[in-house]
């Protein structure tokens, strides 16, 4: 039984370094496909994201257990060691035997015959040294970047902005898992009928500890299949991205320029209740189709899904907006809690995205109507992809101004605030808040 789910994670991890598929998705789409369900399903999930948030040092072990270097072994049998060591070091309900055995079998599967001798000496090996400490580098970013399994340009970065302490809180909160948040679909239903809702089917919820119709839930199995999913009774929605909209306190016409899938849409209209109207763009065509779907199953009826490069200007909507959201495409630096692959992103094809920000800045404040406002959102914690993309956009327009806001969790005196997790409990966020003050 368990083999299959070792498959599956296996078949996941392949997918997501030859094709550079994120593993959120190639693991939903594996675990449909291989029928995985219950316990299988779940043993699936634990070892392609227990792998991902533990590579760095699952491959520290197999180098110390090893005569090859990680880096010189084959990678699919490199996969096959660090599910095999990942569940030794980290799953105690898993004997080690039968970590190493299914592995030997993985690898025998994979035509790897000759190689399963050598899974079964280094697992076996790392099994018996497991209880003592790794060894680990004095130096304080490498030791970081191997204990947290974080690139260590990252770890440097962090560093630089957090110091060394917070900064090793930031990578430690990265390797739990985060709460799953939702935010109930007051069109629809309420906060206390949603719960029973979801009581009924089994899945325990508890209000959010700030935001007032929020439920963190747990025991959910695929959300999907639930019936109070399907009548429209919540979303997925982080606390962070949630905050960026009630920073922007949306109404009257509503343009969010990069809205798929659609959930910064979805609150403002809930928070607009049914008032005014939202231009919900996005550059992919086959996005679209996730936020009609997702609006229709919501009943929100004053949410138009629009094909629309952000920037690209539309010369009908000049001035035309009362809310502007720009929630540009990102490093996503901030979420890695829940895409951990995330942080395996090469720095280098990170770089030409301040340009793309800003450009879509840019044109998105050309729809802001004088007085209305404009909020750019990333959920990463870059600065040259939050404050440097705002005050570049600010030094060069002086009809914009940011402008304080408070939220139930903080307020920004300033108009801009960064969320983390280790110092709020949501994602990573940035959150700008400029109002337009005078014509172009
Ligand atoms: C961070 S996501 C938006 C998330 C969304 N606001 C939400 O809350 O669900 C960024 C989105 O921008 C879209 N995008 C990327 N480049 C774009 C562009 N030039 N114009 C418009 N949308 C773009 C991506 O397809 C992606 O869906």
């Amino acid at each position: 039984m368990r083999a299959s789910a070792r498959e599956t994670a296996l078949q996941v991890l392949t997918a997501c370094r030859q094709g550079g598929a994120w593993a959120d998705g190639a693991l939903k789409s594996a675990i449909g496909k291989d029928r995985l369900a219950g316990p299988d399903a779940k043993l699936a999930t634990h070892i392609v994201y227990g792998v991902m948030q533990n590579r760095i040092l699952l491959d520290r072990y197999v180098g110390l257990c090893c005569s090859q270097r990680p880096e010189q072994l084959e990678p699919l049998l490199l996969d096959i060691l660090r599910i095999g060591a990942y569940q030794i070091l980290f799953l105690d309900r898993i004997p080690d035997s039968a970590a190493v055995n299914e592995s030997v079998e993985l690898a025998k599967a994979h035509g790897k015959a000759r190689a399963s001798g050598l899974v079964n000496a280094v697992l076996r090996k790392i099994s018996r040294e497991k209880d003592r400490p790794v060894e680990l580098p004095a130096a304080q970013e490498e030791r970081l970047s191997i204990c947290y399994s974080h690139p260590r340009w990252l770890v440097e970065r962090l560093i630089a902005l957090l110091g060394a302490e917070e900064a090793e809180a930031f990578l430690k909160e990265n390797n739990r898992p985060a709460p799953l948040t939702v935010q109930v679909n007051t069109l629809k239903t309420s906060v206390e009928e949603l719960m029973g809702a979801l009581r009924a089917e089994g899945v325990e919820s508890e209000r959010h500890p700030w935001l007032s119709d929020c439920l963190i839930l747990s025991g959910t199995g695929n959300l999907a299949s639930l019936t109070a999913f399907a009548d429209g009774g919540f979303w997925v929605q982080d606390a962070g991205a949630k905050l960026a909209v009630l920073a922007a306190r949306p109404h009257g016409t509503v343009i969010d320029v990069c809205a798929a899938p659609g959930g910064k849409s979805f609150a403002a209209a809930s928070l607009m209740n049914g008032e005014g109207h939202i231009f919900s763009c996005d550059i992919h065509a086959h996005k679209l189709k996730l936020m009609e779907a997702g609006a229709k199953r919501l009943g929100i009826e004053n949410m138009e899904p629009m094909l629309q490069d952000g920037r690209v200007l539309r010369e009908d909507w000049l001035e035309a907006a009362d809310t502007v959201l720009v929630d540009v495409p990102c490093s996503g630096l901030g979420i890695i809690r829940k895409k951990p692959d995330i942080r395996y992103k090469n720095p280098a094809d990170l770089s030409g995205l301040p340009q793309i920000q800003r450009a879509i800045l840019e044109n998105a404040a050309r729809y802001v109507n004088v007085g209305g406002t404009l909020v750019y959102s990333t959920c990463t914690i870059l600065p040259e992809e939050n404050e440097q993309v705002t005050e570049g956009f600010l030094r060069d327009h002086s009809q914009f101004s940011k402008e304080p806001f408070s939220l139930p969790l903080s307020q920004s005196e300033t108009g801009e605030l960064t969320l983390w997790p280790q110092r709020h409990g949501t994602d990573g966020f940035y959150i700008c808040r400029m109002r337009r003050t005078d014509h172009d």
